[in-house]
């Protein structure tokens, strides 16, 4: 099955997606994610620029050389851009490999080892009440495990709480700035933890993201904090270049930690989970080199007992989404999976066959990852320049993580 074209489709129904169309000789078409946040273009040129020209006459069925060949043959190794890239080419011949195979791609991976998929939703609300508000509605909605960020008292946006509808953190042609204060956070979050848990009992799961904005040891208190409301887990205690920070983290708190969504490749991992400093690897296939990677990190974080807990915000595509829950029906380490609903614009641009009921998403069964474009419909909305926020610290303007 020879590779005769290959095209990237960006388009902007509510907010930006790269995608990665494959043609074959065969008639079979594959499909894959290559947004990345922001920074879109920057993947879409990738791929036109210095991908695409390297995979035309290449047999569709070796994933393994395309990948090494695209990693190895940059010479320039790992990176958001070039992961992104090579996480788009590796989706769309794993579909395509399913699709001539006539099975999903989860049979592929070595079949299924679940049901269905554990899957977090999102509640944000503008303060306390609000957000206890917000769990409850998402209780009713079927959700198991709920995620809860609310507003702090006292800043004016916070990441994670929407300001009314739809949340899309990309939301400026500029990056917009927001105001930060490590303590009016720790002062305002277990507070907030004591009344959610409260409200909803012991048994939904409930998990928070502190989004890479507290030193290690400001995330050990936290953690130490909230043990006592029982997460499921805190996520992005702290950035993570240096991973012994969670060495810090860990001596404090039993409060499970999740990190890894800005990771791209085993080696952002690897001492992470060698050194058990974490519970959850939330490393997903856009941005890990695709499913061919994530598996290899899923392999390593098995043997430490680390679960995958693989991100899943709005700004993974459809196809991203479709290709990782097909992951999660097969990784036998399976923690939970993020799920935020995209906008219906969206939707309609990517048909798809997976479906959320009563807390747990399920992959469908037609051949590949189940997810299409509809190229036609995806032209009508153009992309849009958007950048995630900044932070600056509230009390002198320096800038911070967001
Ligand atoms: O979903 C999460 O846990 C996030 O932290 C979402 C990120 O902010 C978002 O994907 C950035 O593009
Ligand atoms: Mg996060």
């Amino acid at each position: 099955m020879k590779i005769t074209a290959a095209r990237v489709i960006v388009c902007c129904p509510g907010r930006n997606f790269v995608t990665l169309k494959i043609e074959t000789d065969q008639g079979l078409t594959g499909l894959g994610d290559a947004t990345l946040n922001g920074r879109e273009l920057a993947v879409a040129s990738y791929l036109n620029d210095h991908v695409i020209p390297c995979l035309i006459g290449r047999d569709a069925h070796q994933i393994e050389d395309i990948w090494q060949y695209l990693y190895k043959g940059a010479y320039w190794r790992r990176g958001p851009v070039t992961m992104s890239a090579i996480a788009a080419v590796d989706t769309a011949l794993w579909d395509l490999k399913a699709k001539a195979a006539g099975l999903p791609l989860y049979q592929l991976l070595g079949g299924r080892s679940r049901s269905r998929v554990l899957v977090y939703g999102h509640a944000n609300g503008r303060d306390i009440e609000h957000t206890v508000d917000e769990v409850l509605r998402h209780r009713e909605m079927g959700f198991l495990a709920i995620r809860a960020q609310s507003g702090v008292p006292g800043l004016d946006k916070v990441y994670g709480v929407g300001h009314g509808g739809f949340y899309e953190p990309a939301d400026g042609s500029l990056p917009s700035e927001h105001d930060w204060s490590s303590e009016k956070y720790l002062r305002h979050t277990p507070a907030l933890f004591a009344a959610v848990r409260e409200a909803v009992g012991p048994e939904v799961h409930l998990l928070h993201d502190a989004h890479h904005r507290l030193t290690p040891i400001e995330a050990a208190r936290l953690g130490k904090a909230l043990e006592p409301f029982h997460l499921f887990w805190l996520e992005d205690a702290t950035p993570a270049e240096n991973p012994q920070a969670f060495a810090l983290i860990r001596q404090h708190t039993t409060t499970p930690l999740a990190v890894g969504e800005v990771f791209n490749s085993l080696w952002d991992c690897k001492a992470l989970i060698e050194q058990q400093w974490i519970d959850y690897i939330r490393t997903t296939v856009v941005h890990a080199g695709g499913i061919s990677h994530l598996r290899r990190i899923a392999d390593l974080a098995a043997l430490y007992q680390v679960r995958t807990g693989c991100h899943g915000a709005t700004d993974l595509s459809p196809v991203c989404m479709g290709a990782a829950l097909h992951f999660d029906t097969w990784v036998p380490n399976f923690g939970i999976q993020e799920y935020m609903p995209h906008t219906e614009a969206t939707l309609e641009v990517f048909p798809h066959d997976y479906r959320f009921e009563q807390g747990f998403m399920h992959c469908g069964e037609t051949p590949g990852h189940g997810v299409d474009i509809d190229e036609a419909l995806a032209a009508r909305y153009p992309y849009q320049r958007a950048y995630l926020p900044v932070n600056r610290l509230q009390h002198d303007g320096t800038l911070w993580s967001w």
